[in-house]
């Protein structure tokens, strides 16, 4: 499937517990053009996942637009141009990695679909750098390696849009580093619309076109920055280093607003 721009006007969301109201996000506007790839950075709990799940039609906002390739989220959900990873690589411990990879086409495609699956999981592990672990229960993978396939299995459906949700937060970083890189280069080799939330400013650098850096309280775009980079990137270049400086800044800010709002 070709990639999809996602646009965002007007994006509310309130959530209401225990008769509190609390507005989590507020007046964001995203423009993601096909093929982009963009982090969402900001204080915890400002927003960013539920930011990324109203994005990804998992969660419907309060008030405003989601826009996919032109047409309404829901109808992008529905013809499968979603694609998710997040943190947990949440693999059945029962099926193999070709297995797992699968499991999803096996469970939503039709059926000229499911009879590729095995196919097109197989081709999936391969791009993630799989290749030879296909029989491998999930016990007998490292976490990287598990999180390849359950990038994977999102590849597998061949969505538009991936959307991805802190997926390397749990690794070391000598494994998130590895796993950067590969992810570079499935995003160039793939050409997918990429949505991705991290906690880390230097990978936010090595692989945004853009990262937009969210305030909390309520969560809003504070300040958006373009990586003006060529790829693949050092990340002991002077340039890099800048990038890094003025969104460490922001977010620094930023997370002393977010305490002080608390
Ligand atoms: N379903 C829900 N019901 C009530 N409140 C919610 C719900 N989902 C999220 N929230 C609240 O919305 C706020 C933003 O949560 P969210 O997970 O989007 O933040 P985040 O920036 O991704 O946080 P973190 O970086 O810690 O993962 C939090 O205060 C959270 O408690």
């Amino acid at each position: 499937m070709t990639a999809s721009g996602i646009f965002a006007e007007g994006i509310d969301m309130t959530f209401t517990r225990n008769r509190m109201t609390h507005h989590v996000l507020s007046a964001v506007d995203v423009d993601i053009a096909p093929g982009g790839f963009v982090s969402l950075l900001g204080p915890s709990g400002c927003g960013k996942s539920t930011l990324l799940k109203i994005l990804a039609g998992l969660q419907d906002p309060t008030a405003g637009t989601v826009l996919i390739g032109g047409t309404p989220v829901a109808r992008a959900v529905a013809e499968g141009q979603i694609g998710l990873v997040q943190q947990k690589p949440a693999l059945l411990p029962w099926k193999t990695a070709l297995e797992n990879a699968a499991f999803l086409i096996e469970m939503t495609g039709d059926r000229a679909t499911k009879r590729t699956a095995k196919e097109r999981a197989a081709q999936a592990l391969e791009l993630v750098g799989l290749r030879g672990a296909e029989n491998k229960l999930p016990h007998e993978l490292s976490g990287g390696m598990a999180q390849r396939v359950s990038i994977a299995r999102a590849l597998a459906l061949d969505p538009s849009i991936l959307f991805m949700d802190e997926p390397f937060g749990a690794l070391d970083a000598i494994t998130r580093d590895q796993m950067n890189e590969a992810l570079y280069d499935i995003w160039t080799r793939t050409q997918k619309t990429v949505v991705f939330v991290t906690h880390s400013i230097p990978e936010a650098v090595f692989l945004s076109q853009t990262v937009h850096v969210m305030n909390a309280n309520p969560g809003r775009i504070s300040l958006s920055v373009d990586i003006d980079l060529p790829g693949p990137r050092s990340t002991t270049s002077a340039q890099f280093l800048e990038y890094e400086r003025v969104l460490h800044e922001e977010l620094d800010r930023n997370v002393e607003e977010a305490r002080i709002s608390a």
